[in-house]
């Protein structure tokens, strides 16, 4: 087991425009589970890869166990990575692609397929040692791939999108899967993953955008306060509200609206609500409270519920989310209010173009390196 930390780093493709990092910093305590989640292109197996040794990063740190391995290649930094699509050996077969680090290690070959029988024991591949690895389905690859992974025995095991190639239900028995292996061995992992429910398979995420991290929570954290509005818009299901915030009071075209003291202080400021925390009153309520006049655009139904789309008077886009069977069509007008009006909302420093007062104003060059947003465990708000 071991710890396993990425500080600070930047790199920069050659001739990319920009940088896929920008001072990324991650830690990654021993036995714990860490996501990276973010949109595409967010720098996400560019981090990973740094970690891993597979890429030279143009400035910054790796730490493993608290020694700079930023010199080691892969196979000396004590990790072991997994990646989307198995790989496997084809001339080998299961229990010989899981024996295959042990072997390297220097281990006989008796040995070494005994260790591999206990990890395919393990994944829940056990009796099939022999077969042939081009038989298997890729969910049983994808078990392969692990136990092989394991079988390294190394302090840290780095994951790459694992069991985005696999459907719903394989992927849901590899979720189950390595929450068995981490109770059984308890190894650190970092997991980088574009499904923000595999994410919370993990202790904590952290949410990189355009090679920023701009938060470093537990997932159930992240949703309930989103640190920026980019953050929000990963997530989705958030409406935001432009204003001010003065004296813990947000000041909007929806009126005068508590905050809560922990978000961003004076100044422009983004109310996000989740959509569930709204609701649509007739016209006839208008003046009831904090709230806005809006028209229907489209209504969009999600299992039990429905997504409903509307254009504030403000020209602002909101979305409610209400039970199926409201009678709500396009061109409707209603009044959009908060569930609970005296509940404080969360507010996020105004950091979008051509907001009054954009967080990133104060951006240094690429090249001082700094980071812009705090990438601190449970960091919220930008700093
Ligand atoms: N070999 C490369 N050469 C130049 N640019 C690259 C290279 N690999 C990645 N990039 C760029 O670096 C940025 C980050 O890419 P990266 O693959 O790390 O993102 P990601 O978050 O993992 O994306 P995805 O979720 O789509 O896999 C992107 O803009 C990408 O186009």
């Amino acid at each position: 087991m071991s710890t396993l930390e990425v500080r600070d780093v930047w790199h920069r493709y050659p001739d990319a425009d920009a940088p896929a990092l920008r001072g990324a910093s991650v830690a990654v305590a021993d036995g714990e589970m860490v996501s990276v989640v973010g949109p595409s292109g967010s720098g996400k197996s560019t981090l990973l890869r740094v970690a891993a040794g597979l890429l030279r990063s143009t400035s910054g740190e790796v730490l493993v166990d608290g020694r700079d391995v930023a010199d080691q290649p892969t196979e000396r930094r004590d990790l072991t990575v997994m990646f989307q699509h198995p790989l496997l050996f084809e001339h080998l077969d299961v229990a010989g692609n899981v024996a295959f680090a042990p072997r390297l290690a220097g281990s006989g070959r008796r040995e070494a397929r005994r260790c591999a029988r206990r990890y395919l024991r393990l994944v829940h591949l056990e009796g099939m040692d022999s077969r042939d690895v081009a038989s298997l389905s890729g969910g049983q690859q994808q078990r392969v791939a692990l136990a092989r992974a394991l079988a390294a025995e190394r302090g840290a095991l780095l994951l790459d999108e694992p069991f985005s190639s696999l459907d719903r239900e394989l992927r849901a028995s590899m979720h189950d899967l390595l929450v068995e292996v981490r109770a059984a061995l308890a190894p650190t992992i970092l997991m980088v993953t574009h499904d923000l429910d595999e994410a919370t398979l993990a202790e904590s995420s952290v949410v990189l955008i355009d090679g920023r991290v701009h938060q470093h929570a537990p997932m159930t954290e992240i949703y309930r306060r989103p640190a920026t509005v980019a953050v929000a818009r990963l997530l989705g299901g958030f409406t935001e509200i432009a204003g001010t915030v003065r004296d813990g009071v947000h000041h909007c075209a929806w009126g005068r609206l508590p905050v809560a003291a922990e978000g961003a202080g004076d100044g422009a400021a983004v109310l996000l609500v989740r959509r569930e925390a709204l609701r649509l009153e007739v016209d006839a309520d208008l003046g009831a409270g904090p709230g806005i006049g809006a028209r229907v655009v489209r209504r969009r139904p999600i299992g039990t519920r429905v997504v409903v789309s509307l254009v504030g008077d403000d020209d602002s886009p909101l979305e409610v989310e209400l039970p199926v069977g409201e009678d709500v069509r396009p061109g409707a007008r209603f009044r959009v209010v908060l569930s609970d009006r005296r509940a404080p909302q969360w507010a996020v420093r105004d950091e979008r173009p051509g907001s009054a007062a954009p967080a990133l104003a104060g951006e240094p060059e690429e090249d001082t390196r700094r980071p812009v947003v705090d990438g601190g465990r449970s960091s919220v708000g930008p700093a």
